[in-house]
């Protein structure tokens, strides 16, 4: 305080206050009494400007600005839904003609006549129609000439973005002045750091605002020769927010929090403040909130018309916690028999919503009890899998559905039972196993899913899969567009509905109490037929509707409006859950994926790393951090990911899918957190005690958010003297979990390259992981290489591989480089027709004794060949292989024979190759 022995304090202490709890909403700003008395008046978090009853101890409904919403609004504390419900913000009361004049954040100007309890709007439509407000905040009125004066905090943020606003420095806040009698609406001053609080002097020649971001309190005069200018009258340490004139002089200024010298140095510098975007926000917030506990909180001044503090309110002890912030203080007389001055203050508890972990809801197939909860439902092992070359084993499911689980996902989509046996093997057993297994502190188990087209055999196969689990689930699809309809089922639109609603009756009819239905390729399906088919199946017992875009065909607005008019017009939607499945043939899949949950879709269907069909799916990580980031975008959406397991999984994806993301990939490339933008910094800047209440809602993407420093904190530095128990458990802080059997030779392996490193990392035990454990069954093993090459003559190379029967085989080959005469030589043996469609090699660590891994991708002959469900087309089906080891060549081989034995097993080639 600016000269202590001057002011008055007035400390506040636990037992001086009572709190009045509000009707169900939160968040009350701005508090007005009516012209007698009557009130306080507040504008809350769901719309509505509630008015105190005390005779009665109650709050009523005073009025709203979205008659329309009211009953879905009330009582929401969630900011996302803000623009629909409205946020009353600044109120004022014109004594003279009984009319509430209320600023809406996102309404713009409003008043409500004394016997209305709806607002109407005040502004000419150019300024209240169709250019919509972001940030409406203070208003006051001008009773001499009847004009209107209004701030706007941010012409470019929204009132849910205010930490944006501060931490930008975002300069485009404006102070307005409406006049009724002309209708016209002139900007008065512009460029102001977050307008806030308005108040009109006693004698009307000039307006005292709040500029929040700068602490400052600035001067508009009104009259006088200074009339048009403004003049700062004080420079707080606080954020100041409402204004309010005192009857014995000066005026009340409600304070947010201190501005801590972090908040200071970091709005007046703008490389600081470039500096603590980057910097961890728990740094960040730990110095903020070390500065805020000196002293005692401050919660609102009284100031002179010059800017001299006279009072200053302060709370301390254990009721300091309530004081989030402070909006306003009024002092008014109260009717105690001594007739002393008795202080109201009124303070905003901001929602805490979007910082409080909240609780997956409890699962029930066709609906969920939170609005807002956002069901992730990932198709890695079947849509994913559907990517050429990303054929896993089972084995190598297995493992990437127990990642999945602990990620959190809602629903894994395990595979297609009916493609092979091998797959109905895989489904089966992550149904067993993952299926049963509660992972993570709420003990969730999420549903296991397997696919199959519209008839028995398919429903039969996915059915046997998936029904081990303790949350089964079939999802059957059928083609619904006209071209599909016409050229690859050669089905009547008649048909079509009529197999789709008999075979999710089927599914029903076996036991399975949870059927998804997809009408494929709906993105170009024609609406009236969609609406009726998900009538049908919604009757015959679907209790998901998966709207796909099958061909990535379109743009984020369509696909948002096709889930809006689907929630719209199907008769009896609100017994089943919308869900989202887009394809990104154009590279909007991630878009189109959020437009559907904007517009009511609340399961989403993804994959890790967008793997998938072609140009792939949506990607999870991507969905589900845009989620996380920008829940104020999002209606307040979130998901159950736990995203620490993110990078981990993506991880594992690429390792066993062999499909290797670009190091430009959103959220898990290798460069996204080396950007100079440093997306990898959290928005959370806690610039302020008050304001860190915010942090999850407005946190950006941090590295730690999504587990990248997971390997840093471990702190298990494996090496040659490294014993079991430390790889063990290394390996489960990795998320593997293998057999006894399989961890023996996995350690035979990790110490044949233990004596060659110094050291082995987490990349290193992956790759050899991934080589030794996860590779398809083996028919052919390699039991020797050796090559030479250079420059004076061909290079040869000699492979023995250990055959089926277990007979040793040997050939010798010469070729352009080392590896292809090694590849040559293992043709020689096994005699399949083989195409090498890609080569690839990584060394996964640094150094010349770094680990080499080999991917590559093959294709067969005709007999190897699928017939696509989609299209009936045949098509000659790839498999891809890894392999692993510091030698070039020998990573080489084993790549090539890991896709080699994959095909055999696929093809059933064993006998004939083993004739050789
Ligand atoms: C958009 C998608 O991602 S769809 C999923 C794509 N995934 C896959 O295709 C997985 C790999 N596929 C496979 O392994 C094989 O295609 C199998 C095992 C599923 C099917 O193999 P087959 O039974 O040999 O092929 P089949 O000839 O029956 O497949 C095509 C037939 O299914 C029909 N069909 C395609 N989709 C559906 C459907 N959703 N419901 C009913 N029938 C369908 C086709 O019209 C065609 O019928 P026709 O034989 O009368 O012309
Ligand atoms: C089976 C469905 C959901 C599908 O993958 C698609 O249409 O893309």
């Amino acid at each position: 305080l600016d000269s202590r022995s001057d002011v008055r304090l007035l400390e506040i202490g636990d037992g001086d206050l009572e709190l009045v709890p509000l009707d169900g909403a939160a968040g009350p700003e701005s508090i007005i009494f009516g012209g007698g008395g009557e009130g306080p008046f507040t504008g809350v978090s769901d719309g509505r400007v509630l008015r105190w009853r005390a005779a009665e101890r109650r709050w009523e409904e005073h009025s709203c600005s979205a008659p329309e919403m009211l009953d879905s609004c009330r009582g929401s504390q969630d900011p996302g839904r803000e623009h629909e419900c409205g946020r009353p913000l600044g109120l004022k009361f014109n004594s003279e003609t009984g009319e509430l004049y209320v600023a809406d954040a996102y309404h713009g100007l409003r008043v409500v006549g004394p016997e209305d309890n709806v607002s109407r709007p005040l502004l000419p439509p150019e300024w209240q129609g169709s250019r919509s407000f972001s940030f409406a905040n203070g208003v006051e009125i001008d009773y001499e000439t009847g004009a209107i004066y209004f701030t706007e905090t941010s012409t470019r943020f929204r009132r849910r973005e205010f930490l944006n606003i501060v931490i930008s420095g975002d300069n485009t806040g404006r102070l307005l002045k409406y006049d009724p009698k002309s209708s016209k609406v002139e900007v008065l001053v512009d460029g102001l750091s977050f307008a806030n609080g308005l108040a009109m002097s006693r004698d009307g020649t000039y307006l005292l605002l709040a500029e929040t971001t700068t602490g400052k309190i600035l001067r508009y005069w009104i009259k006088t020769p200074k009339a048009s200018t403004l003049e700062e009258v004080v420079q707080l340490s606080w954020f100041p927010d409402n204004i309010r004139m005192s009857p014995r002089g000066g005026f009340w200024v409600g304070l947010h929090a201190k501005r801590g010298k972090i908040a200071e140095w970091s709005i007046s510098y703008p490389w600081l403040r470039r500096l603590i975007l980057k910097l961890p926000m728990r740094h960040v917030q730990r110095a903020s909130w070390l500065l805020n506990r000196l002293g005692r909180q401050v919660i609102a001044l009284r100031l002179s018309e010059e800017g001299k503090t006279i009072e200053a309110v302060s709370v301390h002890g254990a009721i300091q916690k309530v004081f989030k912030s402070v909006c306003v203080a009024i002092r008014i007389k109260a009717n105690i028999p001594n007739n002393n001055w008795h202080y109201k203050i009124y303070t905003v508890y901001p929602s805490m919503k979007g910082e409080q972990p909240r609780r997956r809801p409890e699962y029930v197939p066709n609906r969920i009890d939170d609005p807002n909860y956002v069901r992730i439902f990932d198709t890695t092992l079947r849509d994913g899998e559907q990517s050429p070359g990303a054929t896993m084993t089972s084995a190598e499911k297995l493992v990437v559905a127990r990642q999945l689980a602990r990620l959190g996902v809602d629903i894994i989509e395990a595979g297609f039972p009916a493609s092979s046996p091998d797959d109905l093997d895989a489904v089966r057993s992550i149904a067993i196993e993952v299926g049963n297994t509660p992972v993570g502190e709420d003990g969730h188990v999420p549903v296991i899913c397997g696919l199959s087209r519209c008839n028995k055999k398919d429903i039969d196969a996915a059915w046997e899969a998936v029904r081990h689990a303790r949350r089964p689930r079939i999802h059957t699809f059928i083609a619904t567009s006209e071209i599909h309809m016409q050229h690859k089922l050669r089905k009547t639109p008649e048909q079509v509905v009529a197999i789709a609603r008999e075979m999710v009756a089927y599914a029903r009819s076996l036991g399975c109490p949870d059927v998804e239905f997809s009408p494929e390729d709906a993105g170009r399906s024609n609406r009236e037929f969609l609406y009726h088919i998900l009538e049908e199946v919604i009757k015959a017992g679907a209790t998901t509707l998966n709207i796909p875009d099958t061909v990535g065909y379109n743009f984020p607005h369509e696909f948002g409006h096709l889930i809006a008019d689907i929630k719209a017009n199907t008769p009896g939607i609100e017994n089943a859950i919308i869900s989202t499945h887009c394809q990104n043939d154009l590279g909007l899949a991630t878009a189109n994926t959020l437009e559907g949950a904007l517009a009511g879709a609340r399961q989403l269907e993804v994959t890790i790393n967008g793997i998938g069909e072609r140009a792939g799916n949506a990607s999870l990580e991507e969905v589900v951090m845009a989620i996380k980031c920008r829940k104020e975008l999002i209606d307040g959406l979130y998901t159950g990911i736990n995203s620490q397991h993110i990078t981990l999984t993506s991880k594992m994806v690429q390792e066993h899918s062999g499909l290797h993301v670009q190091p430009h990939k959103a959220i898990v490339g290798a460069n996204a957190f080396a950007h100079e933008s440093g997306i990898h910094q959290g928005c959370s800047v806690t610039l302020q005690d008050g304001m860190l209440k915010y942090k999850g809602t407005y946190e950006i993407i941090s590295p730690d958010d999504i587990g990248l420093t997971r390997a840093n904190e471990f702190g298990i530095v494996l090496g040659k003297l490294s014993g079991r128990h430390a790889v063990r458990s290394k390996l489960v802080e990795l998320g593997y979990e293998i057999s006894d059997k399989e961890f023996e030779d996995f350690f035979k392996r990790y110490k044949e390259v233990a004596e060659k490193k110094k050291r082995v990392t987490d990349e290193d035990i992956e790759a050899l992981l991934s080589d030794e454990i996860f590779q398809p069954k083996v028919i052919w093993s390699l039991a020797d290489v050796q090559a030479t090459c250079g420059t004076l003559g061909l290079s040869t190379a000699t492979v023995k591989l250990i055959g089926p029967d277990g007979e040793e085989k040997i050939a010798c080959s010469v070729g352009t480089g080392p590896v292809d005469a090694a590849y040559k030589a293992v043709d020689q043996i096994i005699q399949i027709p083989t195409v090498l469609r890609e080569y690839g090699m990584t060394s996964v660590t640094e150094g010349i004794d770094a680990i080499a891994t080999t991917r590559v991708v093959v294709t067969g002959d005709v007999s190897n060949n699928s017939k696509h469900a989609l299209t009936g087309h045949s098509f000659n089906r790839s498999f891809s292989g890894s392999g692993a080891s510091m030698d070039v060549v020998v990573s080489s081989v084993r790549a090539y024979l890991s896709a080699l034995n994959k095909m055999c097993s696929f093809a059933g080639a064993v006998k004939a190759s083993s004739e050789v």
